[in-house]
């Protein structure tokens, strides 16, 4: 059995003075600010957790790790990520592939997607090459236009059997 699922998520950006780290697809980006969220705000992980566990019929990241429990305050996305994973696994699926795209002028993508790939494809239990990584602007129209946050989407094909 093949099943697909989709994910989207948006996270504001921090002020500077904040000092957040910007956080994506586990890797601190050179930016001026990070985002804002309760755990690392890694938007485009946070997508993805969302597209495995839509294919898998388990719900979203809300209901696994709730922006109200002080225990994700902080949280390293990739770990919550490997719970998902750990969570599939249990029901016996297996991901074939993986698209994650990033929605948003700046940073620019382009020079850290090999790095991106590198670092969660084995979280995945995926070869690089299947999981993509893109970004997109949005012609400087709408929030993330204006630069006053960045969205991700991810779609995932899943298997078992
Ligand atoms: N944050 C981003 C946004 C875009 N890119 C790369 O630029 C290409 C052109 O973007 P358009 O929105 O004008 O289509 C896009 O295909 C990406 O390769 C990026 O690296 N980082
Ligand atoms: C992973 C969580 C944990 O608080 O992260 P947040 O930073 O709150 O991010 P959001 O995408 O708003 O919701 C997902 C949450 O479950």
């Amino acid at each position: 059995m093949i099943r697909v699922g989709q994910g989207f998520d948006v996270h504001r950006f921090a002020e500077p003075e904040a000092g957040r780290p910007l956080m994506l697809m586990g890797l601190r980006v050179p930016h001026d600010r990070g985002l804002a969220g309760h755990s690392d705000a890694d938007v485009m992980v946070h997508a993805l957790m969302d597209a495995l566990l839509g294919a898998a019929g388990l719900g979203d990241i809300g209901q696994h790790f709730p922006d109200t429990d002080p225990a994700y305050r902080g949280a390293d996305s990739v770990g919550l990520l490997a719970a998902v994973m750990a969570d599939l696994r249990a029901g016996g699926w297996r991901v074939v592939n993986a698209d994650v795209a990033l929605i948003g002028e700046r940073p620019k993508l382009a020079p850290h997607r090999e790095a991106m790939r590198d670092r969660i494809a084995p979280v995945l239990g995926l070869a690089p090459q299947d999981l993509n990584v893109k970004a997109t602007t949005t012609e400087r129209l709408g929030f993330t236009g204006r630069g006053e946050g960045l969205a991700a989407q991810a779609v995932v094909l899943i298997e078992r059997g």
